[in-house]
């Protein structure tokens, strides 16, 4: 390749403003965030030469009748030289802030050299006048860019004083960014925990922006606390339980964490407010936190997170994994500081967010040794907590399904039978976690079945009168791969209790999925249950209910049928089971045959 060959890439700048504007950026008002960081990084580098220097970062809105509104936004900082400015303002992606230009690049918070550009959302031009504190006697420069992608330089004659002004009108349909409230509002939203003084200056007006982080105080003490969850209303603008304290020396993160005073699906996220070396970063990051941790919002502060280039989330490396280990723990500290120091406020917690200390303890050995008695559960004898099942029942008991669940916890609750429903996310493993770590811990899935073996016994005559029906409703519903037995059991209002195996349910499951499929997919939807051992489901015909021996009593006919068919049908409704098509069918005539039954059986015509 010859020298010839080599070609300079040309940026097309208005192409570059869109992408920043309308997909890097979350929207316009970033440029007060941008210049806002200049200036913090320009006292930042000016301290590294003069460290007693004050800084200042002073807005001022000008507005009049007559002409376009300007901001201007002075800072005391380092300024520019005018090779500086050639080099990092007229370069896009050129930063003196990166390891190759300073010799600390981490106390810094720009890094990408295209923060400035944010400003040709909002405005044609920018025009910097800057002046130096290297060496005495720099002069001031004026430097004037433009979204055409042009820029001139020119050396003041009058004097300015050290540091950097930046000069921004609206473009057309911009003018709202420059209204004096918004910028103060924006000003104080990512500026208020900034270390040097920001002002923002309009009509006569100064608005000093800082204010102190909450967080760094004493948070077991009463009033400091109210303050804190005052704040924390204020800002994510819901009510909280609780607030505590947040550290972690990966990442540099201070902070503090709010309990929601309601409780939340597992696995939601909570958008939390971050800042960055005290820099407002997003009001919506999710990832500082484990995933089980959504039952709290946080605000902090981290010192030594990468930010994105968008500076709106943090760069997902290993610093951020282990802060988010870190954070983890303080709220596992506080979980079980509490459950050791104030029992009552963590069962009033529990109540509320079982869930996330479920997510929590699933995964937590110790975690699950201490909280597991306060855990609740739903049980066929209502909700009780761990401690209270075992103090009544040597013997878990547990479904892993809430259809099947559903199916026998009528029956379970009249014979005074505790099962716990364990079909709700984490139940099955923490009961079969506990199971392997506690040897007193004995736990048993209850098969639906034996609640047969406590059924009342027919006697002799009622088993010779409702021998014929058994064997109807029997035969009815052998098609169905189900089969039928007349027993006696509580609650009497049941009319039947529909029990089926695992082998029962996939070989049903199939078989519906076969109704929907048709040809190869079908055949291969067959080959599935082909090694399953063939199972029948079993519907159990309450004979203490009163329209089950009303049914028995209508001796073999249609009738008789029908209701048994009608009966099963309900069964699977109950019990959630999805109808196959065979059994809508059977559910459509069983209506219709009613309408029929209710209309007196004649044709209307
Ligand atoms: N107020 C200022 N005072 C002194 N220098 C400045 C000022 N504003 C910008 N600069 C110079 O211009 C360069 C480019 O600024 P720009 O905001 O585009 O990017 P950055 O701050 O370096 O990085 P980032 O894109 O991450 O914000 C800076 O690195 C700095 O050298």
């Amino acid at each position: 390749m010859t020298a010839s060959d080599q070609n300079r890439f040309q940026v097309e700048l208005r192409g570059l403003i869109d992408l920043l504007s309308q997909h890097l950026y979350s929207g316009p008002h970033v440029f007060v965030r941008e210049l806002l960081q200049n200036g913090v990084d320009a006292i930042q580098a000016r301290r590294q030469i003069e460290p007693q220097h004050e800084g200042l970062i002073e807005i001022e809105v000008i507005t009049s009748a007559e002409s376009d509104p300007t901001i201007i936004f002075q800072d005391n900082g380092v300024g520019l030289t005018e090779d500086e400015v050639h080099q990092f303002l007229a370069t896009i992606g050129q930063s003196s802030k990166r390891g190759e230009m300073t010799s600390r690049p981490e106390d810094f918070l720009g890094q990408f050299g295209i923060g400035l550009l944010s400003c040709f959302t909002v405005s044609d031009e920018i025009v910097v006048l800057t002046r130096s504190a290297k060496g005495d006697n720099q002069p001031g420069i004026e430097w004037r860019g433009s979204t055409d992608g042009t820029y001139s330089v020119r050396k003041l004659t009058q004097a300015i004083p050290v540091g950097t002004q930046i000069f921004l009108q609206p473009s057309t349909g911009y003018e709202d960014y420059f209204e004096p409230q918004k910028v103060l509002k924006l000003a104080r939203e990512y500026g208020s925990l900034l270390q040097p003084k920001i002002t923002v200056t309009s009509n006569g007006q100064t608005d000093v922006v800082n204010a102190k982080a909450p967080w760094h105080q004493d948070t077991t003490n009463p009033q400091v606390r109210e303050n804190l969850l005052a704040y924390g209303t204020e800002v994510f603008e819901r009510n909280f339980l609780d607030v505590f304290p947040l550290h972690s020396t990966s990442g540099g993160v201070t902070g503090v964490a709010y309990v929601l005073s309601e409780a939340v699906h597992a696995g939601s996220r909570q958008p939390h407010r971050v800042y960055l070396k005290d820099m407002l970063l997003s009001t919506k990051t999710h990832e500082v936190l484990p995933e089980w941790a959504f039952f709290v919002q946080c605000v902090v502060n981290a010192s030594q997170l990468r930010p994105t280039a968008s500076r709106e989330s943090f760069y997902e490396d290993t610093v951020l994994e282990r802060t988010r280990q870190e954070l983890g723990d303080c709220l596992r500290r506080y979980l079980v500081e509490m459950a050791q120091t104030q029992p009552r406020r963590f069962e009033q917690l529990i109540a509320v967010h079982h869930l996330a200390v479920k997510a929590l303890a699933v995964d937590d050995d110790e975690c699950l040794e201490l909280f597991a008695d306060w855990l609740p559960f739903q049980t066929s004898l209502g909700t009780m907590t761990l401690a209270e099942f075992r103090k009544q029942n040597s013997v878990i008991r547990y479904v892993p399904s809430c259809d099947q669940f559903r199916q026998i916890a009528q029956v379970a609750a009249s014979e005074s039978l505790a099962v716990i429903n364990a079909g709700y996310v984490y139940d099955v493993d923490i009961l079969t976690r506990l199971s392997m770590i506690r040897s007193d811990f004995k736990l048993e899935e209850f098969d639906a079945e034996q609640l047969s073996d406590r059924f009342e016994q027919l006697s002799q005559s009622e088993r010779e009168e409702t021998l014929e029906f058994e064997r109807l409703a029997d035969m009815t519903l052998q098609r169905f791969k189900c089969a039928v037995e007349i027993a006696k059991f509580l609650p009497s209002d049941l009319p039947s209790l529909y029990v089926t195996d695992a082998n029962a349910d996939f070989i049903r499951s199939v078989e519906q999925a076969q109704d929907v499929t048709e040809g190869v997919w079908n055949d291969m939807l067959g080959d599935l249950t082909r090694d399953v051992p063939s199972s029948y489901a079993r519907l159990y015909l309450n004979y203490s209910n009163p329209l089950i021996k009303r049914i028995c009593q209508l001796g073999q006919s249609d009738g008789q049928r029908r209701s048994v068919e009608m009966v099963y049908i309900q069964a699977l409704l109950l019990g959630h089971f999805p109808l196959k098509k065979s059994e809508v069918k059977l559910l459509n005539e069983g209506l219709l045959g009613l309408l029929d039954w209710a209309v007196g059986g004649q044709d209307n015509e």
